[in-house]
């Protein structure tokens, strides 16, 4: 045996491979995903539609390793160029995976669920992971649904699970394992994402956002890192960002009477990033209104959602 071989100390072949998770909006695929990873990457809240970028995790157990791309919820209301282009980033994710994680909710089987499904790509495994199966209260109503599942696609799995389970969750890792190629692992054993302290700072910034301004703030609003200074050796940064609304109206709702909301928001996300990036952080936050962004591609760009 050759040092190239994938193989661990005992000479079991290394695994490792992408996994997608797809599903409508508000299925439950970040909090799967951050189940499944082990900590906090993806942001979670009750609105729907708050995961925009693709967020990869990753985990290894024993000889594999699972790379998680997260996809945003598909939108299909309108059809304005923001939700295009969230359309185009989880199809060309789907390309370059090993195996597709197809969320719903255990008995349940939407239009928007269809519409997902409808967009599968053509002989890549998908799992069907029946989510929330906590919220069924008579389980003998799951059968005749599974079986309708059955019926309409040939998922290669059927797992009824709840993201929220851990001993589910940890049953997971067996049934995908199959799936990984034997190849070498990508990320060292113990790495949890390739994300930029960066990208995680403003992922926090909106999480906060969302969380205290409740449904009121439409999910069209985004956050912009204007400036990134490390000091005293990368214990201390100072960070500055912006909330970028499209309506003065909420913008107003975002700084709240008194500017209560925004120190709120501001003072949340320190702490959180503190804990995440062990390091004091000064962080000045700011909300500005780019009228009619999300309608236009230009702008789409210079935000990164390409
Ligand atoms: N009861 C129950 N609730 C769950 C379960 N998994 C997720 N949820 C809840 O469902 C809601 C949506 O979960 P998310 O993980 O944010 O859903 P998402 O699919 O990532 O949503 P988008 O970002 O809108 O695409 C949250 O309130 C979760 O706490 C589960 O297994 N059981």
């Amino acid at each position: 045996m050759t040092p190239d071989d994938a193989s661990d100390d005992d000479g079991v072949a290394q695994r490792c491979g992408l996994i997608a998770i797809v599903g409508r909006p508000n299925v439950g695929k970040s909090t799967l995903m951050n189940a499944l990873v082990g900590q906090k990457i993806s942001i979670t809240s009750k609105k729907a539609q708050t995961t925009r970028h693709r967020i990869t995790g990753m985990r290894t157990v024993e000889e594999a390793q699972f790379v998680f791309v997260d996809t945003p919820g598909f939108q299909m209301k309108h059809a304005n160029p923001l939700n295009r282009t969230l359309n185009r980033t989880v199809q060309s994710t789907l390309s370059d995976v090993d195996v597709v994680l197809f969320l719903v909710e255990a008995g349940r089987f939407g239009s928007d669920d269809e519409k997902v499904l409808s967009l599968m790509p053509e002989g890549k495994p998908l799992v069907l992971i029946a989510n929330k199966l906590d919220e069924i209260h008579r389980r003998s109503d799951l059968l005749p649904w599974l079986q309708k599942m059955q019926a309409r696609h040939p998922f290669t799995e059927f797992v009824p699970m709840s993201a929220q389970k851990k001993s589910d969750v940890d049953r997971l890792f067996g049934i995908l394992k199959p799936y990984l190629p034997e190849q070498d692992w990508f990320y060292e054993e113990d790495t949890l994402t390739d994300r930029s302290e960066k990208f995680m700072a403003s992922e926090i910034i909106r999480e906060k956002l969302f969380r205290l301004t409740g449904d009121e703030l439409p999910y069209t609003s985004t956050v912009v890192i204007d400036k990134w200074e490390e000091e005293e050796g990368g214990t201390r940064r100072r960070i500055s960002a912006s909330i970028v609304v499209e309506r003065d109206a909420h913008k107003g709702m975002i700084i709240g009477g008194g500017g209560e909301r925004l120190k709120r928001i501001g003072s949340e996300a320190r702490q959180e990033m503190e804990k995440l990036m062990e390091a004091r952080i000064f962080l000045e936050l700011w909300v500005k209104v780019r009228s009619g962004w999300a309608d236009s591609e230009e702008h789409l760009r210079s935000y990164g959602y390409e």
